[in-house]
């Protein structure tokens, strides 16, 4: 479970609270209006971004003081990322030793994970070099090496067209299942949280309402989500 408790953010003029619980093992979809705070909720997560109050749990420990690369979680950007100047596996090793001196063991897992997202035989490319849907498979091939439990991930695939964009998401749902991972999701598309995402849960009016099945909210869109759609 990760554990928002009383979270209050603040960025400037921007005032946003969070008071939920998101279960683990499942993809949850954070949508909401553009600059409602999505990205602002992620930042706090994964801890680039201190809340004025509350703290943030995940599995029962609060993560509200530790730093970003000690919370039990990995996010993924829009950009990627990557390394220009460094290969595919290279900019993947990366997920576990930023000296890239990998054990053999450690160079299985890479192994293992660039063929899970389908990049073999392209390890020794440079990012220039990869299509812009093999690009977003190297950059979550690196989050999923991280082996942490939570994949916080901000638009990701939001630069593919809507057929690459469909295969990542298919991708990320059969390798959240095949980890049991969990996984908060930010998209501006509602069909990619029907696609996906067990639970949905909207950002508005400055607070994250609570996420609900996926199926039942669009079956019956609630105000704020019939808003969200403009409906
Ligand atoms: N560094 C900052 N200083 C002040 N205000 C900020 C800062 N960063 C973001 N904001 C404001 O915080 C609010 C939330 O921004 P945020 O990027 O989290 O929204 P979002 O829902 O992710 O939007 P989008 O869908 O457009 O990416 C916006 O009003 C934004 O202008």
């Amino acid at each position: 479970m990760l554990e928002l408790d009383g979270l209050e953010i603040v960025q400037g003029a921007f005032r946003l609270t969070a008071d939920t619980v998101l279960q683990a093992g499942q993809i949850t979809a954070l949508m909401g209006a553009s600059g409602s705070g999505k990205s602002t909720l992620l930042a706090a997560i994964a801890g680039f971004l201190d809340p004025v109050r509350g703290s943030i749990r995940i599995a029962g420990t609060d993560i509200t003081g530790l730093a970003p690369g000690d919370r039990p979680l990995s996010m993924l950007f829009q950009d990627n990322n990557l390394f220009p100047h460094l290969t595919v596996a290279q900019n993947v090793g990366l997920g576990l030793r930023p000296d890239l001196r990998l054990s053999p063991a450690q160079k299985d897992a890479q192994a293992a994970v660039l063929a899970r997202v389908g990049l073999e035989g392209l390890e020794a490319r440079r990012p220039r070099d990869l299509s812009g849907g093999q690009q977003s498979r190297a950059a979550l091939a690196r989050a999923l090496l991280r082996g942490r439990p939570w994949l916080l991930l901000d638009e990701p695939f939001s630069a593919l067209g809507p057929a690459l964009r469909r295969d990542m998401l298919t991708l990320l749902r059969e390798t959240a299942r095949a980890e049991g991972l969990s996984v908060l999701m930010v998209t501006h598309h509602p069909e990619d949280a029907r696609a996906v995402a067990d639970a949905t849960c909207l950002i508005a009016d400055g607070a994250l309402i609570p996420p609900a099945s996926t199926e039942a909210l669009f079956a019956e869109p609630t105000p704020a989500l019939r808003a969200y759609l403009g409906e």
